[in-house]
């Protein structure tokens, strides 16, 4: 099952510089092993925000709520799931 995300991050202002570049470590790292594994397909930077469009090839509605919950940043994120399916017009 395929679903698009975008995900907006909003850091609380009390977290130090020191706190948001270890939430980014982690995410990146937790990020990286979805990505190696296939079921996170793709990731793409929203240009000028902190946000971005991700792609998940996932097994269930409730696989992709628990790996979107799992994410470090995920209690400062909004996040908005597409769920997608096959457009008549695909050639692939
Ligand atoms: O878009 C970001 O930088 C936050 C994020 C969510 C998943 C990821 O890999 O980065």
């Amino acid at each position: 099952m395929l679903f698009m995300t975008r995900m907006d991050v909003t850091f609380p202002p009390h977290l130090t510089p020191e706190q948001v570049a270890d939430f980014q470590a982690r995410e990146k790292e937790y990020s990286g092993s979805l990505q190696r594994s296939g079921k996170m397909a793709g990731i793409w930077r929203i240009v000028g925000e902190y946000a971005n469009h991700s792609l998940f090839d996932v097994d269930s509605n409730d696989e992709l709520h628990e790996i979107l919950s799992g994410f470090p940043m995920y209690p400062y994120m909004k996040i908005k799931v597409t769920p997608l399916a096959k457009h008549p017009n695909s050639i692939r």
